[in-house]
């Protein structure tokens, strides 16, 4: 079990807290934040620090190095003072000695929001704890730090330092956002059955072997497909398409079709594809039953017949776990599949929800009433798919030295 705050006494203390503040950015080359999700996500365990008066060391990333994303943390600093009641201060550097006597001199209940870490180059390397915890940043930062909180649930499927090298050197918690995303993530099996997971969405090769993995472990009993991911399995299922839409499938999915077709065999009864499609035609959405394909128009949507076949198994579902858009939600004409699905399976006893794009979605579209979404794409699926989180291992095994 990992420690939290409610373990931790922070007043006076220098606490360096991993948080998980990347995000999507405006596009116009500003460093401006598009999004600010994940930053009002970690206000409860930065205010409660702040509050128990605390001194707060914000460690971060943004993007990777050589992508657009990759950016200073400096606006994601300034939202950061809106939204908190401490003051936040920002400082352009991570752990050099400028950095560390920021940190020295941080009043109590005060923020500093430390540089991206991953414009130092040992941050984008995994490593296991003991060897994290000899790299630059962790060693030279611990020297300044009390204590370690981990909130950073969405990168939490990283083995980078700042992720796992701190509890080797510092008593560790886990934050907030971090130990309610385990609560709701963490034990899927004891979630009620039957357990149906949606895939939808683009990350075609992805989402085939999600789909193996929890049909095999009997995580899943049923496993409903949607978006590309439900084109990929009709496409691996011999239905013709149509050119359009067959080449937005092989180009998402490289090397996995096969597999999908295996577990078409090997599950008949337990993966659904759609019945009916939604294509654009001159402008418009028009529906089609799968038989009438191919057709020359690109597949955006689930049909309505699929939607309500999809509803129905929701209502009698025990836990309900979806991941990625049911078409390109992006435009309003195809947006009717996601919204309606993600809609009915509040319907069922325990729903959650996980996806960068599928957050976008629930906020474009107004979706609300899930039992839990997650601030996780690729750390949420990783749970439900009964993998061990490496941050989690290191604060399990920082607990017990
Ligand atoms: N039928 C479809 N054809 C083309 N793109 C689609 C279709 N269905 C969904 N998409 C696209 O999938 C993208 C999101 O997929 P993905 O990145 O896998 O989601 P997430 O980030 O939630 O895991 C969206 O941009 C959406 O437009
Ligand atoms: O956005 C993230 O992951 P996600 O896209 O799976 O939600 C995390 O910040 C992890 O980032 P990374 O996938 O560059 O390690």
């Amino acid at each position: 079990m990992i420690r939290t705050l409610d373990d931790l006494d922070a007043s006076g203390t220098a606490v360096g807290v991993r948080v998980d503040i990347n995000s999507p950015l405006s596009g116009d080359g500003d460093g401006l934040l598009a999004d600010d999700a994940r930053l009002r996500a970690h206000v409860g365990t930065l205010s409660e620090l702040t509050e128990r008066n605390a001194r707060v060391a914000v460690l971060a990333h943004q993007g990777r190095p050589a992508g657009d994303e990759f950016m200073s943390l400096s606006a994601h600093a300034r939202r950061l003072d809106e939204l908190l009641d401490a003051p936040v201060e920002y400082v352009d550097a991570t752990f050099c000695k400028a950095a560390r006597d920021r940190i020295e001199t941080l009043e109590n209940g005060s923020v500093l929001v430390l540089e991206n870490t991953r414009f130092y180059s040992e941050e984008n390397m995994s490593f296991d704890p003991v060897n994290a915890a000899e790299t630059h940043l962790v060693e030279r930062l611990s020297k300044v730090l009390d204590v370690f909180v981990n909130d950073a649930f969405a990168a939490a499927h990283r083995s980078q330092p700042s992720i796992v090298g701190f509890t080797e050197r510092l008593p560790s918690f886990g934050g907030r956002v971090m130990e309610r995303e385990l609560e709701a993530l963490g034990e899927i099996r004891d979630r009620p059955s039957p357990r149906v997971y949606v895939l939808g969405g683009a990350k075609v090769d992805d989402s085939i072997e999600i789909a193996e993995t929890v049909l095999q472990s009997g995580i899943a009993d049923t496993v409903l497909t949607t978006g590309v991911v439900g084109n990929a399995f009709l496409h691996a299922d011999g239905v013709s398409l149509g050119e359009e839409t067959a080449s937005v499938v092989t180009s998402r999915a490289r090397d996995r079709l096969d597999l999908a077709e295996e577990l078409l065999d090997r599950f008949p009864d337990r993966i659904q594809t759609p019945s009916d499609v939604a294509i654009k035609r001159d402008g418009e959405r028009i529906e089609r039953s799968i038989e009438s394909l191919p057709v020359e128009q690109p597949a955006f949507d689930v049909g309505q017949e699929t939607i309500d076949t999809y509803a129905e198994v929701f209502e009698t579902a025990g836990t309900v776990v979806l991941n990625g858009p049911a078409g390109v939600f992006e435009d309003e004409r195809f947006a009717v599949g996601t919204k309606e699905l993600y809609n009915s399976a509040t319907d069922a006893g325990f729903s959650i929800v996980g996806g960068g794009d599928t957050a976008a979605a629930l906020r474009q579209l107004g979706l609300s009433g899930f039992d839990h979404v997650s601030t996780g794409g690729g750390a949420a699926l990783a749970l439900l798919t009964g993998e061990q989180l490496p941050a989690v291992t290191a604060l399990d095994s920082g607990a017990e030295n």
